[in-house]
């Protein structure tokens, strides 16, 4: 058990003076130069936010599979609908081969395209239309309810980002708020059979974008982080907090002031009775297509340069996304 997981009190932050909340600032830069991993509390999502959509993403992977393909993209490399068993190995990002992940996800993007928006990339990939299962009745309601949650609280967390990066709080809103952030619901179905040889319910990898809200089921284990001295951590479970990483967007933005972090989900052990299914949800927030990214001010240590060339969100984004994609067979 890692009685030391990094618990933040999210409401206490805002309510606070500027003084304490320079000091939590300071807390939040620690972490994310370590590990950018922490959970929050006191987040004000409505709980009947969280468990529509929760009961609505598991009876949609209990239906049969065939009646869950009827969602599914319509083409390799489409962001959005179902994406069946053994078709994504996160590892691939990184460059490492392994077998396919253990899970299935069902994955939605933005409501609706901003105004104005005329890139036909971003129309064809960020923008593209989910596609919506026609059952269990109230999923879209329900889904939808959430990711505007989860839009919510990621800007609340960039304000807090904000002051530990030592920025005025509003410093990130002119670069999220279009954002093209995409949810995912994940089902890593129980195992009846082992493993092959490297293959995890998901290979080890970092997210892309600027901050990851992930909702772990409740109690359970397996998500894994690479600790500084290199050794895998497990994620303990938090009761009513989110588990909030940072992506590799945020270690660019910062000059890898913080860090992107390595993780993963393990296998249950068989011997602990193990076997059985876990579900989670993973909001991963990514600013505007258009946001450029580029060295934050308060990152560059006087008369250096930067380590990055500044890029483009969106394109940046589809480049990592194209990378995990694992090409039907032929
Ligand atoms: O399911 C989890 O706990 C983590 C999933 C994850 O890291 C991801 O999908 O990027
Ligand atoms: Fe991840």
């Amino acid at each position: 058990m890692n009685a030391d997981f990094p618990v933040f009190d999210l409401g206490a932050f805002e309510d606070a003076d500027p003084a304490i909340k320079a000091e939590q600032g300071r807390q939040v830069d620690r972490i994310c130069r370590e590990t950018g991993f922490l959970a929050v509390t006191n987040h004000g999502v409505p709980a009947q936010v969280i468990e529509s959509v929760w009961q609505a993403a598991q009876e949609f992977f209990d239906l049969p599979a065939d009646v869950k393909q009827r969602a599914k993209a319509p083409y390799d490399g489409y962001p959005y609908g179902y994406l069946g068993p053994e078709l994504e190995a996160l590892a691939k990002s990184r460059g490492v081969d392994t077998p396919p992940d253990l899970k299935e996800s069902f994955n939605g993007g933005p409501a609706s395209a901003p105004p104005g928006m005329d890139d036909p990339e971003a129309l064809e990939f960020c923008y593209a239309k989910t596609i919506w299962p026609d059952a269990p009745a109230g999923f879209v309601e329900a889904w939808r309810t959430y990711y505007g949650s989860m839009e919510a609280l990621a800007a609340r967390v960039m304000r807090v980002f904000a002051v530990a990066l030592e920025l005025p709080e509003n410093h990130f809103e002119a670069f999220i708020d279009a954002p093209i952030s995409a949810l995912r619901a994940l089902n890593y179905p129980r195992q009846t059979s082992a493993p092959r040889p490297g293959q995890l319910r998901a290979g080890a990898h970092t997210d892309y974008g600027s901050l990851t809200i992930l909702l772990p089921q409740e109690g359970s284990r397996g998500l894994e982080i690479m600790a500084p001295d290199g050794n895998w951590l497990s994620v303990p479970p938090v009761p009513g907090a989110f588990v909030i990483n940072i992506g590799d967007l945020m270690a660019r933005w910062t000059n890898d002031r913080w860090v992107s972090t390595l993780h993963r989900v393990v296998n249950p052990p068989p011997e602990e009775g193990g076997m059985e299914r876990r579900q989670s949800l993973a909001f991963f927030h990514q600013p505007n297509w258009h946001a450029r990214i580029e060295c934050l001010p308060s990152c560059l240590p006087a008369g250096k340069t930067p380590k990055y060339e500044p890029v483009l969100s969106g394109p940046y984004l589809m480049a990592k996304f194209r990378a995990t994609t694992v090409p039907a067979a032929s």
